[in-house]
């Protein structure tokens, strides 16, 4: 198996039956998967293993936001079904991150990786002024991957256009996952900071969060085959 692939295919479907018929068609040399709020609501903790049974390590992307009490709660229930990854919002505080880091301390190395999301990649200038956060996309970033650094998270999920400054305020051990990678023919679709995945990784990402580009094309492992060609040569 590849050591680290780099690309996560993300498993936005309603149900299981359309996720495992994409997931059978590809290869988990070649990418991680990623299982959000959609599919796992419908499908919980029984699709996780599914898809572990299969040789896929799994990001489970729940992105939870609550007290302290019960976001840690919530990773180490992520930690006891054996996933890759798991995230919570920087943006629900140092006293939340803290709580989760330290609750997984137990899990020893077989912990999962516990990241921040810092400003979703759908989200522009506007969006942040919305909801009354008047500083860039970029600047805030910056500032909750700092906290979420100091909280002794292992990264963040931002878009890798922050990736370049990220690398050089936190260093190559933080872990950049980015979402929002689009081939140059790609529909942007509702994502608004956005990047190709050769781009991306010359960047400092560290993971590719590919969803539509991949799950939506008409041969999903063409897709995933051509990404990773791309990616491997250059
Ligand atoms: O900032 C964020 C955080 C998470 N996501 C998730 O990544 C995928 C992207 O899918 P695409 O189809 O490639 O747009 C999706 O599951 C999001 O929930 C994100 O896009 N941005």
């Amino acid at each position: 198996m590849q050591k680290d692939p780099k690309i996560i295919v993300a498993l936005d479907f309603p149900s299981e039956e359309p996720a495992l018929a994409l997931v059978d068609s590809l290869n988990p040399e070649l990418c991680r998967l990623k299982v959000g709020k959609e599919l796992f609501t419908r499908s919980g903790p029984a699709l996780v293993k599914a898809l572990q049974s299969r040789g896929f390590e799994v990001f489970l992307d729940l992105k939870f936001h609550d007290i302290p009490n019960t976001t840690s709660a919530a990773v180490a229930a992520a930690a006891d079904l054996g996933v890759w990854m798991v995230n919570v919002h920087a943006s629900g505080g140092a006293r939340m991150m803290e709580a989760c880091r330290e609750r997984l301390e137990s899990f020893g190395a077989d912990r999962p990786l516990l990241i921040a999301v810092t400003v979703l990649t759908s989200m522009g200038a506007d969006d942040l002024r919305g909801i009354g956060v008047t500083v860039s996309p970029a600047e805030q970033v910056s500032r909750l991957a700092a906290l979420t650094a100091e909280c002794g998270l292992d990264g963040v999920v931002c878009s890798a256009q922050e990736a370049p400054v990220l690398k050089q305020e936190r260093g190559d051990r933080f872990t950049l996952v980015t979402p929002g990678i689009r081939p140059l023919t790609a529909a942007k679709g509702d994502q608004q900071r956005v990047m190709t995945p050769v781009d991306a990784l010359a960047a400092g990402s560290d993971y590719l969060v590919i969803g539509r580009p991949i799950t939506q094309a008409d041969d999903p492992l063409a897709a995933l085959e051509a990404i990773h060609r791309e990616i491997v040569s250059r």
